[in-house]
């Protein structure tokens, strides 16, 4: 099964996911440049971390212009699995694939290091295989981090089950001491209302060997593998 890496000028996540989808059976990632029109047929997509065109102006404000978007908004609207990851969360809200934004972190330091997540829904196929209250430990990289949605727009997330994962303490304690960039709510990850598209701050790809310090991102692309497996059936 083809998994389509979109690689935007100034990712820098690519080639660890790349790496991290050659580990999971049935899968076969192919690289996709962001001026192409071609998913390659492609079963889901995966938009990596990085810097694309530096941040300028806001981080993703100009990467949701590629070319390539075109057929990410098609693919996402056939309720498809897409996932954005870091770089790539911050192109699907401003894409508007996906609800909110990402901002500086509110100390303004850029965050880097391993973290633990709680699962609050896992409505989504890239989080299918983990039971609700789960805690995971990811990596995080970013600057720009700081999940803001207006009250509206939080409303909107909770009446449809929309916030995916959370910052938490080890034992899955959500409080303001494990909210590393000053996310309304601790989001670390949302869905689209169907539940096809992620968008997270986390690096699963950059936590999916334990010689990495965490193994437990590799089961987002296991949960996948067992979504598409359960379509194809
Ligand atoms: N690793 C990433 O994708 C994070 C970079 C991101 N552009 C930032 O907020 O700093």
């Amino acid at each position: 099964m083809r998994i389509g890496i979109i690689t935007f000028p100034g990712s820098n996540g690519d080639w660890d996911c790349y790496y991290a989808l050659r580990e999971i059976p049935g899968f076969e990632p192919v690289m996709i440049w962001h001026k192409e029109h071609d998913l390659h047929g492609v079963s889901a997509l995966i938009l990596p971390g990085g810097f694309a065109h530096g941040d300028y102006l806001r981080a993703g404000a100009i990467a949701r212009f590629s070319p390539i978007m075109h057929e990410v908004t098609r693919f996402a609207s056939e309720g498809r699995p897409v996932i954005g990851i870091c770089n790539g969360f911050q192109i699907l809200t401003e894409a508007h694939l996906l609800p909110g934004a990402l901002i500086r972190n509110k100390n303004l330091l850029f965050r880097c290091s391993l973290v633990h997540v709680r699962v609050k829904s896992n409505r989504s196929p890239w989080l299918s295989s983990l039971r609700e209250g789960e805690v995971l430990r990811l990596a995080i990289a970013h600057g720009q981090g700081n999940y803001f949605a207006d009250q509206d727009t939080l409303n909107y997330l909770l009446e449809n089950d929309m916030i995916a994962l959370q910052y938490c303490g080890p034992n899955g304690e959500v409080t303001p001491e494990f909210n590393h960039n000053g996310s309304v709510m601790n989001i670390a990850g949302i869905t689209n209302e169907a539940g096809n598209v992620l968008g997270l701050m986390p690096h699963p790809e950059r936590s999916a060997d334990r010689l990495l310090g965490s193994a437990d991102g590799r089961r987002i692309f296991m949960s996948l593998a067992v979504a598409l497996k359960e379509v194809l059936v």
